[in-house]
């Protein structure tokens, strides 16, 4: 388990990480959202143990995580731009992660070599973007790291790999209850990938939950009437946190289940109508909406 508790890292006047306090259950695959500059980036190299907190701390399976080796040789982090030496191979970084990481597996290594389709002894700097995060997902896998910190990691990879990539992390977190929290800014592959999502804004953690958990009981919903009901609320008695018009048809997104708020719908004789879950953009628009923030400048 991660225990992050009031965590700040500041640079000069920016709080890029701003007393932050949140934990990561053993096992979870957590999405990090936010704006440019909200801090994750930040958050993931004080996970991975790479910058020194100015505040707050970070504790690994219970032990002070920063410039401890024992819980580093537990992590593995993909920076934005991974880095390598000019000479760097895949094989010949797996000759010096063979020795530093306790969990390396050449079963696992020589299996993730034969799967994604780079050729592993030419020098990685030399490779496109995606064939470089393939290099460092090969190299990451194979120390079967406990916590694995992700920044970006589909940019740049096609959609075959990314979907293979999803299909391996979600093996990693059946199989060995990996830990994994990746930063990004697509939350359609977040979607498919994660169980509990933070959104990140000026180094706040403003919201943090279950994907389920937002999913369950948001409903967006269309209804269209012939003729409009003569009353003046239209709506009322229906827990509607948005609605907008277009004639005589209406778009609300309805917190509820759809037992409780369909037959109240239906009451009004509509001519059509139909509900569909939001998507995950949609729940947090919803979601940050009605906490009084505009999310088109937080995503
Ligand atoms: N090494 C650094 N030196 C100075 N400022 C930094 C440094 N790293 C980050 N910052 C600042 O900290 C803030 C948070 O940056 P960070 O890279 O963590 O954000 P991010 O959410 O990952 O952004 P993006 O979505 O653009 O990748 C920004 O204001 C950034 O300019």
């Amino acid at each position: 388990m991660i225990e992050i508790c009031g965590l700040t890292k500041r640079f000069g006047k920016v709080n890029a990480v701003d007393n932050m306090t949140v934990n990561i259950p053993n096992g979870a695959v957590v999405g990090l959202v936010g704006s440019n500059g909200s801090g994750k980036s930040t958050l993931l190299r004080m996970l991975a143990g790479v910058y020194a907190p100015d505040g707050g701390t970070v504790k690994v399976d219970g032990i002070q995580h920063f410039d401890n080796p024992v819980t580093k040789g537990e992590c593995f982090f993909i920076p934005d731009f991974p880095y390598f030496y000019n000479t760097s191979t895949v094989e010949s970084t797996a000759f010096l992660y063979r020795r530093l990481y306790p969990n390396w597996s050449e079963q696992e290594y020589n299996r993730l070599c034969s799967i994604f389709p780079i050729n592993i002894n030419a020098p990685i700097i030399n490779m496109s973007k995606g064939m470089q995060r393939q290099a460092a997902l090969i190299l990451a896998l194979s120390t079967c790291p406990k916590y694995l910190f992700l920044d970006e990691i589909f940019d740049g990879l096609d959609p075959v790999v990314r979907h293979m990539l999803k299909s391996l992390l979600a093996e990693k977190v059946a199989d060995n209850k990996t830990t994994v929290v990746i930063a990004s800014h697509n939350l359609r592959e977040l979607e498919d990938l994660c169980d509990r999502l933070c959104l990140m804004h000026r180094g706040h953690m403003m919201l943090e939950r279950g994907i389920d958990d937002l999913r369950h009981g948001l409903r967006k919903v269309q209804v269209a009437f012939t003729e409009l009901p003569y009353k003046p609320n239209i709506f009322e008695g229906i827990n509607a946190i948005n609605i907008t018009r277009n004639g005589n048809i209406f778009n609300l997104t309805i917190k509820g289940t759809e037992e409780e708020f369909m037959p109240k719908l239906k009451a009004l004789n509509p001519a059509f109508v139909s509900a569909i879950p939001l998507t995950l953009e949609e729940i947090f628009i919803s979601e940050m909406g009605a906490a009084g923030y505009d999310i088109h400048s937080i995503l």
